[in-house]
């Protein structure tokens, strides 16, 4: 098996009272190691539940089918059953670095707790040039920090094991563009040094202007719509709904897309984006995933 991550045909249901939420249905992700796979899609349409299903952090009472295997350079593990990968063979860049972070310690102290934690080979010096962070940055308190330090500070903190799984949960937002693109470049660096990085992002335009990502992958409301090549992807979307988020950009035209994500509560069993736009050859009745080459999108079929 090569190294990375491995998503297959993985379904996550949430239970709220009576219903369920439709968190991932039938999601099928490769992450090899040494590339980057930027995961997007609308505000609700399950990213953070897949993330969190990687780290196995899922809300108690989720349910979920399906594989999630994680390959490392000593042992391959279902997340979904193994123990002892968080941190160590699998990591998470948080959202909001600065509220993961003790206020009342400083950098240095807190990054050589989650060292020891691991009885990781590394130092926080180490860490901290890796990131780009100044050995003088260490002795600060998190509020000392911009939000791109501690952005850092965070991505420090997860590479403390040398994790062959990076999961960034939106790890640029509230940043500016200079922050943005730093923490992206360290993200590239990290997968050119041979980890399998999943981005999740809201921000195409940051990913159109670093190029930072290889592969993106398309989710709407709990399902892929389209992965494939990242300039491929955004040049040539084979998923309306793909084109639809792309043409919504400041730089493509600004049209909004139309109508609004629905709730993914008790979801019917298909892709539910011809609700938002009826004549979509894609959406509408049973769909498959159809691979074409290096690409995958979802559309009709007859069964
Ligand atoms: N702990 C939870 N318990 C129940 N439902 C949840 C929980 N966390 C998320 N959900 C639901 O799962 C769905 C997907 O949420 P998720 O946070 O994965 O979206 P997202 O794509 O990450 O959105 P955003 O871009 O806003 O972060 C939403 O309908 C949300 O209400
Ligand atoms: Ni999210």
């Amino acid at each position: 098996m090569t190294r990375g991550l491995s998503v297959r045909n993985l379904t996550v249901r949430i239970p709220i009272g009576r219903r369920w939420v439709h968190a991932a249905s039938d999601v099928d992700l490769e992450v090899p190691a040494g590339t980057v796979t930027a995961l997007v899609g609308e505000s609700g349409c399950g990213k953070s539940i897949l993330a969190a299903t990687v780290m196995a952090m899922l809300p108690v009472g989720a349910t979920v089918s399906g594989s999630v295997v994680v390959t490392t350079a000593e042992r391959e593990f279902d997340v979904t059953s193994a123990a002892g990968f968080r941190g160590r063979d699998v990591a998470l860049v948080p959202q909001s670095a600065a509220t993961h972070l003790t206020p009342t310690r400083t950098v240095r102290s807190q990054l050589d707790e989650t060292i020891a934690a691991h009885g990781g080979p590394s130092t926080s010096d180490l860490l901290a040039e890796r990131v780009g962070l100044a050995p003088a940055h260490l002795d600060l308190h998190p509020h000392q920090l911009s939000g791109g330090m501690a952005q850092r500070v965070a991505l420090a903190g997860a590479l403390a094991a040398d994790p062959t799984v990076i999961v960034a949960d939106e790890p640029t937002s509230n940043l500016d563009r200079a922050a943005v693109d730093h923490v992206l470049g360290l993200l590239r660096a990290c997968a050119d040094d041979g980890a399998a990085v999943l981005l999740i992002t809201h921000d195409l335009s940051s990913l159109i202007r670093t190029e930072i990502a290889d592969r993106i992958a398309v989710m709407y409301a709990s399902r892929l719509m389209e992965t494939g090549p990242a300039a491929s992807v955004l040049e040539n979307p084979l998923h309306d709904y793909t084109r639809d988020l792309l043409d919504a950009l400041p730089s493509r035209g600004m049209t909004p897309l139309p109508g609004s994500p629905p709730e993914l509560t008790d979801l019917p069993d298909d892709c539910v984006y011809h609700l938002r736009r009826p004549l979509s050859p894609h959406s509408g009745g049973p769909t498959d995933m159809v691979t074409v080459g290096a690409r995958s999108y979802r559309t009709r079929v007859h069964r």
